[in-house]
């Protein structure tokens, strides 16, 4: 992705989309003038990767607040307090969604004594959410410079799904590494798996690395454990959805089968995400939520239908990598690795 296409913005009082379901082919904006229409884009995934989604939320909850009749700042608390729950229920697995609402009701019960209208207090969230989005972008160049120097002698790096610029407000956090590397004069080469079944791999990190000038080869999911087993793959980095505290982490379906293959094989397997996608208050990989989609995205693809009629098909969208098959976490304050409980908990209290 060029330095210049952003993901989410904030423009002329709405939330800004690049339209990813229509990517590679066409570079549409969406413009989300409604709490329901960012709903909506999170929910169908026009907005996708947990970054982007949580920079989005955020957005979101400024627009509810500028769009909010409320007469006092109490009321306006509890217009948040609804919206909130709103616009967590559409992605149940990353946890960035929940994480950018909660800043900004956060943010606004802080500020509720301060402020003398709902008015003021509206204006203050949408600086909150400017700051979401250029922390996000910071991050990103963060891990970045952390992820760059693991990548081996080789340059050869394997991705699922797309944890690129377009999964972020820019730069992305599993491609961060690679941009990195790339910019610094070495040679890279990436396998794109295609990611079945929305294809994100495919349409859209394929299309930011081409775009970045980054030498690629599209491969198909079932592909990786040939390419591994042939010597073709030097280490293996993705992104996430969730980390939790004993650092199993959720990503997008085919990670786990992913991490066994690199453990097979002896490769390292590295997880890029910003500290914003740590929840600590979960346990274990066990008690993270995981989101169920529709069975049309498998039986159909391109708006073709693939099966016969009448099939059943399942659509688990991600899965859960346990800590024990993860090489280390890049994080925007560093690389953790095992054991990770007490290295997750360092970097997200941001010591
Ligand atoms: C930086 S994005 C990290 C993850 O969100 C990404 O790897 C992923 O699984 C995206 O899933 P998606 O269903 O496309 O939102």
């Amino acid at each position: 992705m060029s330095e210049e296409l952003r993901t989410v913005w904030w423009e002329a009082d709405a939330v800004c989309l690049i339209d990813q379901l229509l990517l590679p082919h066409e570079q549409v904006v969406v413009r989300c003038t409604t709490p329901e229409l960012v709903a909506h884009a999170i929910k169908s995934m026009q907005v996708r990767g947990a970054p982007a989604i949580g920079c989005t939320a955020a957005y979101g909850m400024a627009l509810i607040a500028l769009q909010s009749q409320a007469e006092t700042v109490p009321a306006l608390l509890a217009d948040l307090e609804a919206g909130k729950v709103m616009l967590d229920s559409q992605r149940p697995t990353a946890v960035n969604l929940a994480w950018a609402t909660d800043r900004l009701l956060t943010k606004a019960r802080q500020l509720s004594a301060e402020v003398a209208t709902p008015q003021a207090l509206a204006a203050a969230l949408l600086d909150e959410g400017h700051a979401v989005l250029n922390e996000d972008l910071a991050m990103c160049h963060a891990i970045g410079d952390h992820g760059a120097p693991l990548i081996p002698a080789g340059g050869r790096v394997l991705t699922h799904c797309n944890a690129g610029g377009l999964a972020t407000a820019g730069y992305g956090t599993a491609l961060a590494p690679m941009r990195t590397a790339f910019a610094q004069g070495r040679n890279i080469h990436v396998w794109v798996d295609e990611t079945r079944p929305f294809l994100q791999g495919a349409r859209l990190t394929a299309w930011e690395l081409h775009q970045a000038g980054i030498s690629l080869t599209l491969i198909t999911d079932n592909m990786a454990g040939y390419m591994m087993k042939s010597g073709k793959v030097d280490c293996v980095i993705v992104g996430a959805d969730r980390i939790v505290a004993n650092g199993d982490t959720a990503n997008k379906i085919g990670t786990y089968s992913l991490a066994i293959l690199a453990r097979a094989h002896n490769i390292p397997f590295y997880i890029a995400a910003p500290t914003s996608t740590i929840d600590l208050t979960m346990e274990h990989g066990d008690l993270i939520p995981i989101e169920e989609r529709s069975e049309e995205e498998v039986t159909h693809l391109g708006g073709r239908m693939i099966a016969p009629v009448g099939v059943r098909a399942a659509h688990p969208a991600f899965d859960v990598t346990p800590a024990e098959l993860i090489t280390g976490i890049i994080t925007e304050r560093g690389v953790v690795t095992a054991p990770f409980a007490e290295g997750l908990r360092r970097v997200k209290e941001g010591a």
